[in-house]
């Protein structure tokens, strides 16, 4: 089990890792805020989905997906490789289970940018490793304005996006922490915290049995 060392850890202790999940209407800014958690935080690593959607302008193969074809994504659902998989907006998305329970046990966080089913799978299968987040755009106008200002989609996309958006924020319920996301910096910051706290849980730290047993030991003073 790993023991990160780092400044603000100086006493590591062994710790499962988490399931750090993000969802959120499309546009709310989910993508933005885990940019940021994954270039500050050496310790947590993105769960790099397939797709079956065309690939973005700035997006790269097998870091911000996996770009498949359709016949590669339905066999790979046939193999069971999905640690979970749902349809959005026309296309086939999912996790593949490869590294995630090796890299849990070894302490690894993964970050997963995905919808509210793919929350409600894998909280089926791994509740106590999964911690959910939802982000919540400030309002419905701010959302159409900042999916119209990424530049990333055809105006009958922006309109599905934005259908589809009610249907996504009524899951807001299902989710453990809800934060708006009006001001980036905040929002960043109050899921930075979110996932800080979730490391201390006492039930991950596997490593504070020892700890404590090798503190309290008689002829430990
Ligand atoms: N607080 C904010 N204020 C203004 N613009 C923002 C804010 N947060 C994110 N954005 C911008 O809004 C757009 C949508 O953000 P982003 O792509 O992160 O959304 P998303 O939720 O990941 O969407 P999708 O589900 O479609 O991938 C981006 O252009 C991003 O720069
Ligand atoms: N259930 C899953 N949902 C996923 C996965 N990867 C991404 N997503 C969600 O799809 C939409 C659209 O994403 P986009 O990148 O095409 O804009 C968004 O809500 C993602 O969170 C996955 O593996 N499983």
């Amino acid at each position: 089990m790993a023991d990160p060392v780092t400044t603000e850890n100086p006493t590591p202790l062994a710790r499962r890792g988490l399931m750090f999940i993000l969802s959120s209407p499309s546009g709310a800014g989910k993508t933005t805020i885990a940019r940021r958690l994954l270039q500050s935080d050496a310790g947590i690593a993105l769960s790099v989905s397939a797709t079956t959607r065309p690939i973005r302008p700035g997006e790269t193969d097998g870091k911000d997906y996996h770009f498949v074809e359709r016949g590669e994504f339905d066999a790979m659902v046939e193999d069971h490789a999905f640690l979970e998989w749902a349809h959005v907006f026309g296309n086939s998305y999912g996790t593949p289970k490869a590294q995630i329970w090796a890299g849990l046990k070894a302490g690894t966080d993964f970050l997963f940018d995905i919808d509210w089913q793919g929350t409600q799978q894998l909280s089926q299968r791994a509740r106590e490793d999964v911690v959910p987040v939802f982000i919540l755009p400030p309002s419905i106008d701010e959302l159409r304005r900042r999916l119209i200002a990424r530049g990333t989609d055809d105006k009958n996309v922006i309109e599905a996006r934005m259908e589809r958006a009610r249907a996504e924020i009524s899951h807001w319920s299902d989710y453990d922490y809800v934060v708006v996301n009006d001001d980036v910096d905040r929002c960043y910051e109050q899921v930075r915290r979110i996932l800080e706290a979730e490391r201390l849980r006492r039930e991950r730290q596997t490593g504070l049995v020892n700890f404590v047993r090798k503190m309290t030991a008689p002829d430990a003073v």
